[in-house]
């Protein structure tokens, strides 16, 4: 059963390729370094200007006076540069690109606007291209090539598309771009001490909130656009001091919001953008009351008065639904198949006994030790089903001299950004973590994705090995799989043939024995492409869907994409209960 020597050559290479590169890690939080001076209100775009005797700004100096405040802007690029000089050429424009040009693209809703090929064509303002050269950014991404012009437009969007592909950035770039162009206004009276950003990112860990703010932070340098954080676990006053400062930009969990809109220290009555990245997470069971309460009952503008942005890799149908609610004349933008894979991702299952699961990882791990890219840094992240589970598994690698660490929720948040750290910078190669690490963490050279305990939902797979494989880099997932996960089976083999995967013959006969659905919340139909946008489905059609689809279309491969006809009518102009063409 085991295929270890193939399997260690794939940890091998994915490590040496990934090892090849380095990483990034900027500073958390803004870090002001003067003291706050609450100042009379500055349109971003009127801010950080440069006298006109000033001579541009380098690239790469030290903190820069942003003239909102007096305050210090710290330069969000110098660890880059400082501590990764390999945070350069190789580590994003060597971004296989040719992995994501036959990807299929497609889009529905009215009056597309169509994709464009260079960030050149875009007219994103001087600073923030400057920010995107230093990002080292040569191209953009299939999502960002569709998703930034049509957001540029003021489109509301829901957009799907493969981990790792850069959908950060694809609704970063639109915000902040609004927002150095945007008109001023007036803010409206209310307590001194109310702060009233003009974006709102949401996104469910505070991990991964932190990450978009580093992000968000290194695009709007120098732009004048101020990026805060807030999110759960560290202590208010502090965020509430940053908030102070000025905010265009809010990125938050759920949770931490609500308690600022509580506390009144945060209005959402002059929010113009608004973005769900994990968007179906983020309107799953879990979250939906709070993310209704955030969007429908404070004072955030209607739908149609904001723009919405749902950004994720999977959206499941009866998610899509529930997310229409919050947007308005929407465009679906699909790229690549709803909730599939990426080809980059080597993935692997093998038949493993809950008993022999430890000695199975051990065997895993001596092989990629041996074969591994000694002297370079491969990391693995092992994902389990709970949090006494990752603990324990955790001491038990430590005991037998595999440096691990763990992120789970039942830790502090202090001790989840250290094990988080550790593992970055390599320290403890191995991250044994749940579900909380499973979503949208972008860390550089994880090279092997180890399903100790496979999950439940189809969904939560594809997020999870997309921890590894991101931006054009190949990587490898191994899953444990055993009787425990028969209704996975068919899910699992559907989505390892649609990625080209080798699906093993046991695997097969699982999934044939196993009944219903199997997809679980899967979107997709099988493997076939197109008809993912729920409003394309005919039962919901039947029931007015006319109301909220009118056109669209697809292409199977990028190239030749939303370019060829965009309009209401190029993908048929669907009526009430026709069937799609794609269904
Ligand atoms: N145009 C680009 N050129 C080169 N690298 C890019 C580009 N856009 C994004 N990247 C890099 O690709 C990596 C993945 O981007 P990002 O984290 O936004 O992916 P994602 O699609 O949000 O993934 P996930 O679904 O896992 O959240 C990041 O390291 C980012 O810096």
């Amino acid at each position: 059963m085991s295929t270890r020597t193939s399997w260690a050559d794939l940890a091998a290479n994915s490590a040496a390729e990934n090892a090849a590169t380095g990483s990034s890690s900027a500073n958390n939080g803004v870090g002001a370094t003067s003291a706050p001076a609450r100042s009379t209100y500055v349109p971003p775009h009127l801010r950080n200007r440069p006298a006109a005797s000033d001579p541009p700004a380098p690239a790469n100096t030290g903190p820069v006076t942003n003239d909102r405040s007096g305050e210090q802007e710290v330069n969000p690029f110098e660890d880059d540069d400082d501590t990764e000089p390999a945070f350069s050429e190789q580590e994003n424009s060597g971004i296989n690109f040719e992995a994501y040009d036959d990807i299929p693209v497609e889009t529905s809703g009215e009056n597309v606007p169509p994709p464009v090929n260079t960030f050149a064509e875009i007219d994103l303002g001087d600073a923030l291209n400057q920010n995107i050269r230093r990002c080292k950014y040569v191209k953009p991404t299939p999502v960002q090539r569709n998703a930034i012009p049509i957001s540029l437009a003021g489109r509301d969007l829901m957009a799907c598309a493969q981990t790792g592909s850069g959908k950060t950035a694809a609704f970063c770039f639109p915000i902040i771009s609004g927002i150095m162009t945007g008109q001023s206004v007036q803010k409206p009276p209310r307590g001194a001490r109310t702060v009233y950003p003009l974006a709102l990112i949401l996104s469910p860990t505070r991990e991964l909130s932190m990450q978009i703010h580093e992000e968000a932070r290194k695009f709007s340098y120098q732009t004048g656009v101020r990026v805060v954080v807030a999110y759960g676990g560290a202590p208010i006053s502090q965020q509430l001091r940053e908030l102070e400062r000025g905010v265009d930009i809010l990125v938050a969990t759920p949770g931490r919001l609500v308690d600022l809109l509580e506390r009144a220290r945060v209005s959402l009555q002059m929010i113009r953008y608004l973005a769900l990245d994990e968007a179906d997470r983020m309107l799953d069971m879990g979250f939906e009351p709070q993310i209704r309460k955030i969007v429908e009952q404070m004072d955030m503008p209607r739908p149609g008065a904001r723009q919405t942005m749902l950004f994720s890799a999977t959206f499941p149908k009866e998610i899509q639904r529930l997310a229409s609610d919050f947007l308005s004349n929407y465009i679906f933008l699909a790229v690549g198949r709803v909730g599939s894979s990426t080809d980059l991702i080597v993935q692997r299952v093998e038949f493993v006994h809950e008993s022999d699961k430890r000695s199975h990882l051990m065997d895993l791990l001596h092989a990629q030790r041996a074969n591994g890219a000694q002297g370079k840094q491969a990391l693995t992240l092992v994902f389990v089903e709970t949090k006494k589970g990752a603990d324990a598994l955790e001491h038990w690698l430590c005991s037998n001299g595999f440096p691990a660490t763990t992120i789970h929720g039942d830790r502090s948040q202090q001790e989840r950004e250290l094990a988080l750290r550790s593992f970055k910078s390599g320290h403890t190669p191995i991250l044994v973590a749940t579900d909380v690490a499973a979503r949208g963490l972008d860390i550089p050279h994880v090279s092997h994705v180890v399903n100790f305990d496979l999950p439940n939902d189809i969904d939560d797979y594809v997020h999870r090995i997309g921890r590894t494989g991101r931006a054009g880099k190949s990587g490898l997932a191994t899953a444990f799989f055993n009787e425990n996960n028969a209704s996975m089976a068919r899910a699992l083999s559907e989505l390892m043939q649609e990625s080209n995967q080798e699906v093993p013959s046991w695997l097969s006969r699982f999934a044939a024995r196993s009944f219903g659905g199997g997809r679980n919340r899967r979107s997709g139909g099988g493997g076939r492409f197109g008809g993912r946008d729920f409003r394309r489905d005919s039962s919901f059609s039947r029931g007015g869907g006319s109301d909220y689809y009118s056109g669209g279309n697809s292409s199977g491969g990028y190239g030749a994409s939303s370019g060829g006809g965009y309009g209401a009518s190029s993908g048929g102009g669907y009526g009430p209960g026709v069937t799609s063409a794609w269904d």
